[in-house]
């Protein structure tokens, strides 16, 4: 069993790439709610008011679908729930949560981390970073058009937005879960282009095979092909 985690900003392209290469593996895709989300839209209306809120519901909807990746066949998870602790304290460091907030979703965190521990697998096998820079997050942000995500919705967006990024800088860093690696995605535009694609994709096979977790019975036979054909 093979369970990979995709990380990365607003906008880096997890959720394509999740889509491309759970194809290209033959493995089953973990989708985070996004837009059956019922408090992003508040969220992005009243930080202040729905910080805690919306954290609570995406640390939740994670953890059911980590436990069913972790105990389940070979996966791939559009984002890992270490991330969801940058984005609670990035937005407890601007001021949108209290100390009380603070400890309580710590202190949520810890427990449910604990309950993985119990899972068959604790933790990934591989963590894949999309890595953007601004440039290239606002026109993916701008080109997926969620209203709600647009600076022209809310121009302290920027800061917030480059903020993120100044965060995800050092969370990656930091990571020590799993191996992992990281996908230039400037450079590689694997929703638009074969080739890039191609080869995004055998960065991440590469890697596989290196850490010992290219899934079994893997070939780079007729279904690869198609993925990296039709994309997501
Ligand atoms: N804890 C959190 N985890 C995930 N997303 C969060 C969290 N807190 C806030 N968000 C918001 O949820 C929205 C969805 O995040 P994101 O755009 O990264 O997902 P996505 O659509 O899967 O991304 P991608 O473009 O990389 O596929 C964003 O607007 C983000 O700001």
């Amino acid at each position: 069993m093979t369970v990979i985690v995709l990380s990365g900003p607003v906008g880096a392209g997890k959720s394509s790439l999740t889509a491309i290469l759970s194809k290209y593996l033959g493995t089953k895709p973990f989708y985070e709610s996004v837009d059956d989300n019922p408090v992003l839209p508040l969220f992005y209306k009243d930080p202040l008011k729905y910080t805690y809120l919306l954290q609570l519901f995406f640390l939740n909807t994670r953890f059911h679908s980590i436990k069913k990746a972790l105990s389940d066949d070979n996966n791939v998870l559009d984002r890992s729930i270490y991330e969801d602790s940058l984005f609670f304290h990035m937005n407890a460091d601007i001021g949108r949560a209290n100390d009380l907030e603070v400890q309580t979703y710590e202190e949520l965190l810890e427990n449910m981390m604990k309950e993985l521990e119990r899972m068959p697998k604790r933790h990934p096998d591989l963590l894949v970073h999309i890595n953007v820079s601004y440039e290239t997050m606002i026109r993916r942000i701008q080109k997926r058009g969620r209203s709600y995500e647009q600076l022209s919705f809310d121009p302290t967006l920027e800061d917030y937005y480059k903020r993120m990024l100044r965060y995800y800088e050092k969370w990656y860093d930091d990571y020590d879960y799993s191996p992992k690696m990281m996908i230039d995605g400037d450079h590689y535009d694997f929703m638009a282009s074969e080739s890039d694609r191609t080869e995004v994709l055998d960065q991440i096979t590469q890697k596989l095979k290196q850490v010992g977790k290219l899934p079994k019975n893997w070939q780079a036979g007729e279904i690869a092909r198609k993925a990296i054909e039709i994309g997501q």
